[in-house]
Parts: structure tokens; sequence; C-alpha cells
């Protein structure tokens, strides 16, 4: 076993692409492979698995087009330990493949129905036809954790042999502990460079991606966001902070992760917890009073790692466990000044939203400052009256509102209530100002029918935004009324007259 610290680099293969599209649900469009190979590229990931050729023809053309992107890094194909997977995957002209074999008793008798003499022999055969055909070839032993340990050295050790460039140890059910991780890796190095391929279910996978690596792996196999079949594979971004943290060592470009994470989690509709390492929302939020004020006199009070490390920002947030620093923080952050008693006031509003279950945005503050300090500014836009219609008709919606006084009344369709309503207000506030609506979100604050729904709105004006957001049992309403707000805030200093002289 090698100190982490020694080690220098590490190389990094990214198998979002296939072991990640294995994730129940997720299908991914050529585009988004094509737009993921990209970004994984430009982040300086080593090997790309765009896919199993073996798949169809769709796959087979997606796979040819990631081969023809041009990266730096090299791209795979995953192939099934038979000839016609390795003929499919040189139809797609990549540069190498993941030839993955069968290496438990499981795998080899039950799963594949051969013997494990034959196994090897077959193996020997596929790498020799692979190398024979100019293709990087990396054999994988399938279910290597649970495998018979002088068998899976005799199997990749026969691989290599064969003219293999490197061999992979495959935790497949992430059954392995960090010691049994230890002793395969270790093992299987003396072969010849070796692979990790780490899965989740145990919450072990970057625990063994350590491991292995001490135990002399130099690839690290993986996917952002660690999405993958199960529970997952291994979170490369989560691989590669500790790495760089914990020991200096290098892999990817840290501070492409975050613009990475937030693609895959968009074009494969799995969304990022919140409190997930590295690329989670509130990775670097600090809400409790203790920690914002600590945060506040020294960025590193509680964080391991500044957030820009991997392309992220620090934010301090307001809820039920604000403390007056924080409070003061984002009261200086919007200009608005108060004395002590005010700013207490201020912090026992701002816990009596957190302590309904509501998140307390910046427009909830400002508006809270507003009466408190006694400045409650004169809305310059305001809403008078909504009604919306909905059932087998299209549904239509109705607005009244005021802007600097003069009443504007507007009228539209939509493909649902809170659509025409939302595009009601739009039209009725089009005459105003040119503000768009940058994006919108809805929770339920309460379970059943009658939920209270918040919604949160963002919009912008030129280089103003605003956050807002707005509490009812009726999201038509809520809709409108966080519509009607942000526009209201948006115009607050502006001089210029809004009414236009039409
Ligand atoms: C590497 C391959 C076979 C795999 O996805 C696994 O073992 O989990």
């Amino acid at each position: 076993m090698r100190a982490l610290s020694d080690v220098g680099e590490v190389q990094f293969l990214d198998t979002t692409l296939r072991d990640g599209e294995q994730a129940p649900g997720v299908s991914l469009t050529p585009d988004d492979k094509a737009d993921i190979a990209r970004s994984l590229d430009a982040a300086g990931i080593d090997v790309i698995e765009a896919g199993s050729a073996c798949t169809g023809p769709g796959e087979r053309e997606t796979i040819s087009r990631v081969a023809g992107l041009d990266l730096d890094g090299t791209v795979t194909s995953f192939c099934r330990g038979i000839r016609s997977d390795i003929d499919l995957a040189l139809e797609c002209d990549v540069d190498g493949v993941n030839l993955v074999v069968p290496a438990s008793d499981k795998h080899v008798e039950q799963k594949v129905g051969t013997s494990k003499a034959e196994n090897v022999d077959t193996t020997v055969e596929l790498v020799e036809y692979a190398t024979d055909h100019g293709l990087w070839v990396e054999v994988i032993g399938e279910d290597g954790s649970r495998a018979d340990l002088d068998y899976l050295e005799e199997l990749l050790g026969a691989a290599v042999e064969a003219g293999a460039d490197r061999i992979c140890w495959a935790d497949t059910v992430g059954h392995a502990t960090p010691d049994r991780a230890l002793e395969c890796v270790s093992r299987l190095s003396d072969l010849g460079p070796v692979s990790t391929h780490t899965h989740d279910d145990l919450g072990l996978a970057v625990t063994n991606a350590l491991v292995s690596i001490a135990a002399g792996a130099d690839l690290v196999h993986g996917t952002i966001n660690g999405i993958g079949e199960r529970a997952g594979n291994v979170a490369l971004e989560e691989v590669a902070i500790a790495l760089d943290h914990g020991y200096g060592v290098e892999s990817m470009d840290l501070t492409e992760v975050y613009d990475l994470a937030q693609l895959i989690a968009n074009r494969t509709g799995i969304p990022l917890a919140p409190n997930k390492a590295v690329v989670g929302e509130n990775a670097f939020t600090h809400e409790s009073g203790i920690h914002t004020d600590g945060t506040l006199k020294d960025d590193s009070m509680y964080e391991p790692y500044p957030p820009e490390k991997v392309g992220r920002e620090r934010r301090l947030a307001l809820g039920k466990h604000a403390g007056r620093a924080g409070v003061q923080a984002a009261l200086d952050e919007n200009d608005v000044e108060v004395t002590e008693d005010q700013l207490s006031e201020i912090v026992s509003r701002v816990k009596e939203i957190g302590d309904r279950g509501k998140r307390v945005t910046d427009a909830d503050l400002l508006t809270i400052a507003d009466e408190v300090t006694g400045d409650a500014r004169d809305r310059r836009v305001e809403l008078l009256g909504l009604t919306a219609v909905s059932g087998s008709d299209t549904p239509t919606a109705s607005v009244r509102l005021t802007v600097d006084g003069e009443e504007r009344k507007e009228a539209a369709v939509g493909s649902g209530p809170v659509d025409a309503a939302m595009n009601a207000a739009e039209a009725a506030l089009s005459h105003t100002a040119d503000a768009t609506l940058e994006d919108y979100h809805v929770d339920a604050i309460t379970g059943g029918t009658d939920a209270l729904v918040t919604v949160e709105i963002e919009m912008s004006r030129g280089d103003d935004h605003v956050v807002v957001s707005a509490s009812d049992s009726d999201i038509t309403r809520a809709s409108v009324r966080a519509m009607v707000d942000a526009m209201d805030r948006l115009v607050a200093d502006d001089d210029d007259p809004l009414v236009a002289d039409d």
C-alpha cells in the first residue's frame, strides 16, 4: 500500500454515458450525449465511455458521433465478452473498448454458463482480437469483489499477457469493504495498470476508490453526481476533491464540476440532493446563526475548502436558525441600514417565517425591513383582481392591476389556469417595463388538497434581478402575486414614468 500523498496524479474514466444511463428512468438523446462528452472532455476526463455499441443502431450512431468529436480524451465503448460486440464497437470508430468478462463463480457459471478455464481462453482470444484491430483495451472482471481472488488474478493476468492495456477491479454490486478493496487491488496491481470501478450500495464507493488508489490503481471509473445502477457509481467529483484536498493529488479540473453536475442533472432528470457533497445546493450555504457569524469572521470557519475551488459561491441563507450577524450581512448587501433594536425585530420576524417551514428570500427580508423601519415604500405596481377559469375549454384568466395609479386589465389564455394568469399579468405589465421571468418554482408547504403553496419566481430587468415568493392556498393567486411583487421591486428605484403615453 502506498501513501496517497505520494501518488501525484490519477486518471478518471467517466461512465455517465453508459453506467450512468443505466440508472432507472434515464435515457439520453444523441445531443445530450454529445454535449456531456464535450463538457467531460473540457473538464479533463481522460477516458469517456460513450455507451454500449451492442445496444442498437441509434446508440451506435451516438457513440460514433462522440467518437468523431475530436476530443482530447480516449473515447470507448463498453463491450460484453463476445466478438460481435467488439465488431460493433469498431463500426463506431472508437479509440478503445471496456471489455467486461465474468469473474465471480456466480457470473461465470450461472450468468454466462461457461467454465472458469473456458472463460480465461475466451478472454485471451477477445483481447487479441481487439488489440489486433488497433483498439485500446481495458478488461473488466465483472463482480470482481465477490470473485475468488486467485481466479481473478489468473483471469486478468491472462488478459494482460494477451496484450490488454489495463485491467479493472469491479465492485459490481457495491459489496466490498475497504479491506477487501485493498486486498484485491493490491494483488491485481502486480499484474499491470489497474482501474477501479466502485458502486455505492454500502455508501463506501469513495472510500473504496481511494483505498484502491492506495493499493496501486491509477485510473478511477465513476460518474458525475454518482448516478448509475441502483445506489449509483462513485461520484467522480467527490473522489477528485478528496484527492485534491486530502492529499494534493491531481485528477480532473475541479472548477468545472459544478457546471457539469448541473448539466447532467438537467439532462438525466436526476436532481441533485441539496446536501450532496461538492455540488449540492447547500454544500456552501450557511444558515445557522453560529455558523453564519463564524463564516463572516473567517470564510474558512465552517468550510473545508473554498467554494471557488469547485466553481461555486458561498451563500448565507436566512431561515429559522438565522442569527443577527447573518441578517445584518444580508441587509448590508441590500444597502439597508437599521438600528440594533430594529435588527432584533427583523431577526425575530425572519425566524417566524422560518418556523413556518418557509425559505426567507431577499424580497421577504426587504419587506420585513421596510415594515420594521417604517420605510414602507409606496408601491408602483399593485394587484387589484384576478379571475382564472379552467375546465374542458381553453383555460383563460384576466388580471387587473395598477401601474403608478393607472389601471390596466388584460385577459389571456394558457395551457392551464396558472399559465393563463401569468400570461395575462405579463401582458398587463408589458406596457410598463421590459422584464423577463427567469425562473418559476412551486413548493407545497403543507400536505392535502388545501395545501399552502409557495411560488418563488426570479425576474430580471436589465442587470437587476429579484427573487420573490408568495404563499397562498391558491397556486394561481400565489403565482400572479409573486410576479406583480417582483415587478414592483424591479421598478422601485426607477425614476422614469412607467405609464406609456399611448
Ligand atoms: C464495469 C461494469 C461491468 C459494471 O458496470 C460493473 O461491474 O458495475
